[in-house]
Order: structure tokens, then C-alpha cells, then sequence
């Protein structure tokens, strides 16, 4: 467990970090987020005793870092991959590591082993790219078999199967019953690999929840087709919900980026089309702007369409209710905002949020 209390650092007159009060539990991935600056590092660093707080503390299951007498059995850590004597082979550098801390070499040659480096075990590690850099970090961190480890930006400079096999060995790891801490700015990433996220700006805690919980704070709505929408959406209402047409407008807000656009979803945000939609759909609705389909009023067969925008009831409610009334439900997609623009819409200084684009949607059922 990693224990964070009231922790203040300044360097000069900046303000690092601002009375952060954190925990960071075993048996789980905790993601730590935050912008440029925002006192990650610095946190990291306190943490591992290479700065001294100006008020708090950091604690390695109960105990300061620096006061462990062989802290590598207790905490692994990668802060920066760069830092090695590059005219040291892997397992010399790991031999090192493991003579100062009493761990038996036996580990050296298993480590290289896990992290995919025992084929250039004897290779200078000036010679290795940043990736092979990262995975011998990691390599270091995992020697004392510790039960607590934390990585700074662990995924920079890996490939896509590089960022794969991290993912999988951190999921491990936890699953393992051990504490696992990583800070990435890569927030598609995170969304995949972490449980549980510890959200910081300016060095102030911001948020400190599930993964889960995150999501489901930024859910937007639920799309709902069903075979008969009018009725549906006059019974949801009834029960409080606020129901909309789904537009072309709000469909494709609602898509997925394209491939190489950072932001993928937290879940799930449109289904395939079915057979009709993928045939260029219903002419009476399709192509229409918002206005002339308010104008116009939707069809029950449009609307059967492109479905229903349903807030403030969730997927299980609608289906009950959908059950009970007897109709036909086609699809059933809670949607939420990717953890990428939760965690803009979180850290944003202002609460409001101006540059968002007013809600294209019509109102139903009434
Ligand atoms: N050694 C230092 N001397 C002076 N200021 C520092 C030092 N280290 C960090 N800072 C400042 O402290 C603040 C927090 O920096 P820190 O590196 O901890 O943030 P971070 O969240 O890790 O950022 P990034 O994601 O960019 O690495 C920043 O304003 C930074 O400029």
C-alpha cells in the first residue's frame, strides 16, 4: 500500500504539490492522471525519498522509503528509463542492483526472463532503444519481487505489443495481491488497463475513484431502438427519464474517432447497423437537419431507426421497462464520454464548458 498524507512540495516559489491526500491499494491497477505539471513526478519522487515534503508524508506500507534498509524487496520503481550507465551490460546493471540490496542473482536472469530482454542479457544498454530501456526499468523495479510498484510513464517509448505486454504484466501484478501505481498520459490506456484512478492538478486532488465510477460519472445517455419508440419513450418518461430522438446530429458526435485519434471510448458508443440502416436507411429521416426533423415531427419507423437518447435511467431500468410494456428492444448502448474528455471536462480550471457544442437533439414523447 502506498500511503499519501497532506503532502505539500515547493520548488522555489512553485507549489509542486498541495496538501494531496491519496492511497493506493494492493490487489489493484491505480492510474495516476494529471496534465503537464501537475506534480506527478514531484509526488513520485517524495514517495521514493528523493525529495524532502515541506508538510506530509509517503508511505511504503507504513514506512518511509528512505528507512527501509533493503527497499527494494519492499517497493520497485521506474521513474526514468533513461537513467542507466549505458556502458553496463542488462544483466550486469541488474547484477549490481541485486548484490546492493542482498537479492539473490538467481532473480537477475528470471527478471530478464519476464520483461523479453534474456536474448541481449549481454548486449551494452547504450546501445538499446528506449522501449528495451523501459522494459529493463521494469526489469529493475520487479528484482526484489516487491509487493508494491510504481512506474512513471511506463508505456512511453513502447510500441503497440510493447504496450500490450505492459498491460498484461501490470494486470498481473495486481492480480498477484500487489500494489501497482502508474502515472501515463496516455488516458485510452489507462481507461484499458487501470481499476481504480488518482486524478491531480496543479497538485491538488481532483478525483480519487474507480475507473468504473468515472465512467459512469461521465455517462452521457443511453441509445435505445426499439420496435416501438413512441410508446417506449412515453412509459420512460412517465418514470422519470429524459428521453430525445437520436439524430444523425448526435450519432456521430457519439461515434467512435477514427483509427489513430486519441480518446477511444470507455464503452461501447454506437452498434452495426442493421440491415436497414446499413442500407442507407429510412429517405424520410436520413439526411434531414434537426430542425426539419422537429419541424417535421419523427416517424415511428424513423425513430425505430436511429433510436432513442435516453438520460437519467440505465440500460437495466429501460430494459425492464421495455419488458414489462412487451416491446421489442434492437439495441441497448449506454454510452459515456471517453476518459480523455472526462479527464479535460475534470481538470478544465473553469467549470463551464464553453466550447461544447449545444445538444442536437429533439425532445420526444410528450
Ligand atoms: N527540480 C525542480 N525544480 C523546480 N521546479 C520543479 C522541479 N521539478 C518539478 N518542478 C515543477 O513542479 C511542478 C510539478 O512538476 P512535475 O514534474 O511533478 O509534474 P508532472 O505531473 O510529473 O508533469 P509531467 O506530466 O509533465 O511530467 C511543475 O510546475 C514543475 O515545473
Amino acid at each position: 500500500m502506498i500511503e499519501v498524507r497532506g503532502l505539500t512540495m515547493r520548488y522555489g516559489r512553485t507549489l509542486a504539490v498541495d496538501d494531496l491526500t491519496f492511497t493506493v491499494k494492493p490487489g489493484l491497477v491505480t492510474g495516476f492522471l494529471g496534465p503537464n505539471g501537475a506534480g506527478k513526478s514531484t509526488t513520485m519522487r517524495v514517495v521514493l525519498g528523493l525529495e524532502v515534503p515541506a508538510a506530509g508524508e509517503a508511505l511504503v506500507d507504513g514506512r518511509a522509503y528512505a528507512s527501509l534498509r533493503r527497499p527494494m524487496l519492499t517497493m520497485g520503481a521506474l521513474l526514468d528509463a533513461g537513467a542507466v550507465h549505458g556502458g553496463r551490460t542488462a544483466r550486469a546493471h541488474l547484477g549490481c542492483l541485486a548484490r546492493s540490496n542482498g537479492i539473490d542473482l538467481r532473480r537477475v536472469a528470471a527478471v530478464l526472463d519476464q520483461v523479453g530482454l534474456a536474448d541481449v542479457a549481454d548486449r551494452r544498454i547504450g546501445g538499446f532503444s528506449l522501449g528495451m530501456k523501459q522494459r529493463l526499468g521494469i526489469a529493475a523495479a520487479l528484482l526484489g519481487d516487491p509487493a508494491v510498484l510504481m512506474f512513471d510513464e511506463p508505456l512511453n517509448g513502447l510500441d503497440p505489443e510493447g504496450i500490450r505486454w505492459i498491460r498484461e504484466l501490470l494486470r498481473s501484478l495486481a492480480a498477484e495481491g500487489r500494489t501497482v501505481l502508474l502515472s501515463s498520459h496516455l488516458m485510452n490506456e489507462l481507461a484499458i488497463t487501470a481499476d481504480h484512478v488518482v486524478v491531480i492538478g496543479r497538485g491538488r486532488l481532483i478525483a480519487d475513484t474507480t475507473m468504473e465510477a468515472l465512467a459512469a460519472r461521465f455517462q452521457r445517455d443511453v441509445l435505445v431502438r426499439a420496435a416501438h419508440p413512441e410508446r417506449l419513450a412515453q412509459i420512460l418518461r412517465a418514470h422519470g427519464a429524459t428521453v430525445a430522438a437520436e439524430t444523425a446530429a448526435t450519432a456521430e458526435r457519439a461515434a467512435p474517432p477514427p483509427p489513430g485519434t486519441p480518446g477511444t471510448p470507455g464503452t461501447p458508443r454506437s452498434a452495426p447497423p442493421t440491415p436497414e440502416t446499413a442500407a442507407g436507411g429510412d429517405p424520410s429521416v436520413q439526411g434531414l437537419s434537426e430542425q426539419e426533423l422537429s419541424a417535421q415531427g419523427l416517424s415511428e419507423r424513423g425513430l425505430s431507426l436511429h433510436g432513442l437518447s435516453v438520460r437519467g435511467m440505465d440500460a437495466a431500468g429501460i430494459g425492464e421497462l421495455a419488458l414489462r410494456a412487451g416491446i421489442a428492444l434492437r439495441e441497448l448502448t449506454p454510452r459515456s464520454a471517453s476518459l480523455e474528455e472526462a479527464f479535460m471536462e475534470l481538470t478544465e480550471d473553469s467549470v463551464e464548458y464553453g466550447a461544447r457544442p449545444a445538444a442536437a437533439v429533439t425532445e420526444v414523447g410528450r
